[in-house]
């Protein structure tokens, strides 16, 4: 069991497996995660909301030398504008109303160990510039202050917005942001590394399942190709709500598509205008996707299979041609094609 050192109370302690990395993406970032964590340089991670940022951030420390130290982690966005120096850099006794002791900021908190500032893009300018300063001079001044305080602190900071847009925005600096940007992380969000639903979603199952004190339910078919399909806006964190709620409204042995309730409602806006055939297929997607939520998750796994039967037949038995056809891994299509029975119908 690999319990992440300072975890908030509600925070679920990883075990190593659970960790999972299945995805050839999520392979490359666990290996960029090893080589960068032992080193003392800052790093960048960015990801949609619920990819695992804080997740990773908690790795890059606990794989770290400063492992024995503290992992502070400091949510920029939640910060209110007038407190956030004196939040990230303490103060003095007096130093402003209410300040009615002197207090240490999160930065003399975390010395000796890692410092986390998730939402780095939500800093106001003003503090970008004394955040830049810290950086260059490893010391801090407290609100109030004059004296300078050394400070032993690896920087860890997380974004789910596009800091470069930001920059080209003017709402980001530039200097800040390659400093920042010394050992990016990116970690792509869940529908692209699909691979990883099955092992995420085991593990999901078992550490709910030993929270609720049940056996581990079993999925059905036609729950799998349902969280296979579906588009995880809200990644990680999404799936981890839909099998702990499954868990609680299915009949205890088995989960089946109609226990697994969707609640995000759109995925963030494409990088891109799609492309006409592309949005076509969204759409259908879209409409599909409505007929399942409103009950129908047995037309969808018919609809599904009649997809890849099509695709398989269209690009003659070729599962290469027919991954790339349908847009899907190589992995995902053989399993399903296995599944659907498709590839030993059409050798008979
Ligand atoms: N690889 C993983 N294995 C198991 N659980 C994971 C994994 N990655 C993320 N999680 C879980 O998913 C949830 C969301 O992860 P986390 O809070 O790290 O995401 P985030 O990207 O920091 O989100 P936000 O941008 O909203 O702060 C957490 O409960 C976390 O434990």
């Amino acid at each position: 069991m690999l319990t992440l050192p300072n975890s908030p109370e509600h925070a679920i302690s990883i075990r190593a497996k659970a960790l999972t990395f299945e995805a050839p993406q999520s392979r490359i970032l666990r290996e960029r995660v090893r080589l960068v964590a032992p080193s003392d340089a800052t790093v960048l991670i960015t990801g949609e909301s619920g990819t695992g940022k804080e997740l990773i951030a908690r790795l890059v420390h606990t794989l770290s030398e400063r492992k024995d130290g503290p992992f502070v982690a400091v949510n920029c966005g939640a910060l209110s504008e007038n407190l956030i120096e004196s939040e990230l850099f303490g103060h003095e006794k007096g130093a402003f109303t209410g300040a009615a002791g002197e207090r240490a900021g999160w930065f003399e908190a975390a010395d000796g160990g890692s410092l986390f500032l998730d939402e780095v893009g939500d800093l106001p300018l003003s503090m970008q510039v004394k955040l830049l300063r810290v950086l260059q001079e490893r010391e801090v001044v407290r609100v109030g202050s004059r004296q300078p305080r050394r400070i032993n602190v690896r920087l860890i900071a997380a974004t789910n917005v596009d800091l470069q847009a930001a920059v080209r925005a003017g709402r980001f600096r530039e200097d800040l942001y390659y400093r920042l940007n010394v050992a990016p992380l990116a970690i792509a969000p869940l529908r692209e590394r699909s691979e990883d639903i099955p092992v995420l979603t085991k593990h999901f199952l078992a550490l709910y399942a030993g929270k609720l004190r049940i056996g581990v339910p079993v999925l059905t078919d036609a729950a799998q190709a349902r969280l296979l399909a579906h588009p995880w806006p809200g990644n990680i964190r999404e799936l981890e709500n839909v099998i702990h709620y499954a868990l609680l409204v299915s009949s205890g042995e088995r989960i089946d598509a109609g226990d697994l309730h969707f609640t995000s409602l759109a995925l963030p806006e494409p990088a891109a205008a799609p492309q006409p055939q592309a949005a076509g297929v969204a759409t259908l997607e879209a409409a599909l996707l409505a007929l399942c939520e409103q009950g129908h998750p047995d037309l969808w796994l018919h609809i599904e299979e009649t997809v890849y039967r099509v695709a398989y037949a269209f690009c003659e038995g070729n599962t290469v041609q027919t991954s790339r056809l349908l847009n899907l891994s190589r992995n995902i299509v053989r399993a399903r094609l296995a599944q659907f029975d498709v590839r030993r119908e059409t050798a008979a």
